[in-house]
């Protein structure tokens, strides 16, 4: 019975990397230098889907992977529907935040009650995150590169992802609040884990079992 798996390049490949060489997964190819989409590896059961890290909970969703790797972001903007999210794999670590250009006062601005335009890859997180405050926005979904926005005028603050704070530094941005921390996730097709469970499993624990020793270490 083969199994697919649903992984995005770059970072959430290279992270996962130790995790299927634990479950005796090795990549046939690098995704970076191939321009295959179907990646083997050396078991005959077992091949990779490169897709977009937005597109892995789709692919998933619709059986046309087994299991996939996405950021909780992603998935919180996808929905849960066809999957069940099984294991929080702690890579691909950073946080949600919103952030304004340098020297504008963000709290007179909310605190005066200001309609604030808000440019974001993850619309529904902004607009939860502003309705709970009960801050009124004008959303402005963008798919890259939202630092800019408020560099050339097209938003007030932005809504994105944060990990060494370097690019926000580099575009004289800074952040204001903190939404939630972000990590990559393993989901699995819900008809999958049924019908496909023998298979499953042992990947499900050699993930956990990497997992586990990642937590062991930090408290070391
Ligand atoms: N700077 C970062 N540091 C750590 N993790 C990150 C960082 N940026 C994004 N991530 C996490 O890694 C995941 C994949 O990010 P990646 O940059 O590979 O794809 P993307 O460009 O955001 O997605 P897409 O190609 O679908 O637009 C994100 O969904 C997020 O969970
Ligand atoms: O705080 P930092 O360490 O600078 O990381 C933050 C950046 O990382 C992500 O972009 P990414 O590098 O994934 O680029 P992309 O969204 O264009 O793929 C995110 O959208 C930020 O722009």
């Amino acid at each position: 019975m083969k199994l697919t798996i649903a992984l995005s390049k770059g970072r959430i490949f290279e992270e996962t990397l130790p995790l299927l060489a634990a479950a005796g997964i090795v990549p046939a190819e690098d995704p970076e230098s191939s321009r295959k989409l179907i990646i083997g590896t050396n078991r005959d059961d077992v091949r990779l889907v490169i897709v977009r890290a937005s597109d892995v909970p789709t692919y998933v969703q619709y059986g046309a992977a087994d299991l996939g790797i996405a950021g909780r972001d992603v998935l919180i903007e996808h929905g849960g529907d066809g999957l069940y999210q099984m294991l929080d794999l702690n890579i691909a670590r950073c946080k949600m935040m919103v952030a304004v250009p340098e020297g504008f006062d963000y709290d007179a601005a909310v605190k005066k009650g200001a309609r604030l335009k808000v440019a974001s890859k993850y619309p529904l997180i902004a607009r939860e995150h502003f309705a709970k405050k009960g801050v009124h926005v004008d959303i402005i979904k963008l798919y890259g590169s939202m630092e800019l926005a408020p560099l050339v005028g097209l938003s007030d603050a932005i809504v994105d992802l944060v990990s060494t704070g370097g690019t926000l530094k580099a575009n004289r941005l800074t952040s204001v609040e903190h939404i939630l921390d972000i990590s990559s996730r393993l989901v699995v097709n819900q008809a999958a884990l049924k019908l496909k469970y023998g298979a499953i499993q042992p990947v499900l624990d050699a993930f956990s079992s990497v997992v586990r020793q990642g937590e062991a270490a930090c408290k070391d």
